[in-house]
C-alpha cells in the first residue's frame, strides 16, 4: 500500500492495482478468441453469465494457480486477513459484455471468499462496476462507489460484497475473474451468515432483480426480467426489512413462495 501501487477504491473493502501488461492482455484475448472460434462446447461459469468461459476448461488452470500463489494469496492475506489468509482453490472464468449479448451483470454477491477481477479487453464505454455494502449489514444495499475498469488492472474484494456491472453503452468489455476459496474461513465461526435489519430504503443502483423483493419499487425492470424474477427474491430476508418496506408482490400473493431460508448467491 505504501508503494502507491495499490489504490483503495472503497476504504478497507475494495482495492485496485496494475497486474497484467497490455501485451499479456492481448495474448490472453488471442487465446480466448481462438477458443470461441473453435466452436467447442463451453459450460458457462455461472447462471448470470452467458458468454464467459471457465478457464480451467481451456487449459489455463496451472496459470491461474500460479497467479493465485504469486499475487492473489499474498495480497489477500494482508487486505482480507479473515477470508484470505489461506486460499486453496479457485473458480476462474471470463465475462463479456457487448451490445446484443449480456450488457450488464445484475447486482449480486459472489460465491467466493475473495474475488480478483482484471480487465483484459477495454474497447468499450459504460459498464461501470458498482459497489454497495457487505451482504447482511444494515447498509448492504447502499451505494458506495462506481469503479471504471482500466485495462490490465485488477480489483480485489470480498465475495460477500454486493456489486454489479451496469449496462455497457458501446464496444466490448472482457474481464478475467478468479473466485478464491478458503476452507478454513468457510469452516470458521466468522463465516456464519448473519443478516441484520436494513437501516433504510436501498439506493437505486444497489437493487437486484434476481435477489430483491422490492426491485420494482426502485427501478424499471430490464426487458424480460420481470416475468422471470418478480416474486422470487429473498432479499431483504423476512423480518429484516427496513421500516416502510413494501414488496413487489405481497407474501400472500406469491405463487411459488420459497421454502429456502438461506440466501442464494449467484
Ligand atoms: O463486470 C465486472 O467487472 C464484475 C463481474 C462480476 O462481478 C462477476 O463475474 O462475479
Ligand atoms: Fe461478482
Amino acid at each position: 500500500m505504501g508503494s502507491g501501487l495499490i489504490q483503495e477504491i472503497v476504504p478497507e473493502l475494495v482495492y485496485s492495482f496494475p497486474i497484467f501488461t497490455l501485451d499479456f492482455c492481448a495474448l490472453l484475448m488471442e487465446e480466448i478468441r481462438h477458443f470461441y472460434g473453435s466452436k467447442l462446447p463451453a459450460r458457462r461459469p455461472n447462471s448470470m453469465n452467458n458468454y464467459g468461459i471457465i478457464l480451467n476448461e481451456i487449459g489455463l488452470e496451472p496459470m491461474i494457480f500460479d497467479l493465485q500463489d504469486a499475487v492473489i494469496q499474498p495480497l489477500a492475506s494482508v487486505l482480507f486477513p479473515m477470508e484470505g489468509s489461506e486460499l486453496e482453490s479457485h473458480h476462474s472464468f471470463t465475462i463479456r459484455y457487448k451490445g446484443g449479448e449480456d450488457t450488464h451483470l445484475d447486482v449480486h454477491t459472489d460465491d467466493s471468499d475473495v474475488t480478483f477481477n482484471v480487465n483484459i479487453f477495454g474497447n468499450y464505454t459504460g459498464a461501470p462496476l458498482v459497489f454497495c455494502g457487505i451482504n447482511g449489514e444494515p447498509d448492504h444495499r447502499h451505494f458506495r462507489t462506481a469503479y471504471q475498469h482500466q485495462l490490465g488492472y485488477a480489483v480485489m474484494h470480498r465475495g460477500r460484497h454486493r456489486h454489479g456491472a451496469e449496462d455497457i453503452t458501446g464496444g466490448e468489455r472482457m474481464n478475467l475473474v478468479v473466485w478464491s476459496y478458503s476452507y478454513n474461513y468457510r469452516h470458521s465461526k466468522e463465516s456464519v451468515k448473519v443478516h441484520l435489519k436494513e437501516a433504510s430504503k436501498p439506493d437505486e443502483r444497489c437493487v437486484s432483480y434476481t435477489h430483491d423483493r422490492d426491485f420494482g419499487r426502485y427501478k424499471a425492470w430490464p426487458p424480460g426480467k420481470k416475468e422471470r424474477f418478480m416474486g422470487r427474491g429473498w432479499c431483504p430476508p423476512r423480518g429484516k426489512e427496513y421500516d416502510g418496506f413494501i414488496p413487489d408482490v405481497p407474501d400472500d400473493q406469491l405463487p411459488h413462495r420459497s421454502k429456502r431460508g438461506g440466501q442464494p448467491q449467484q
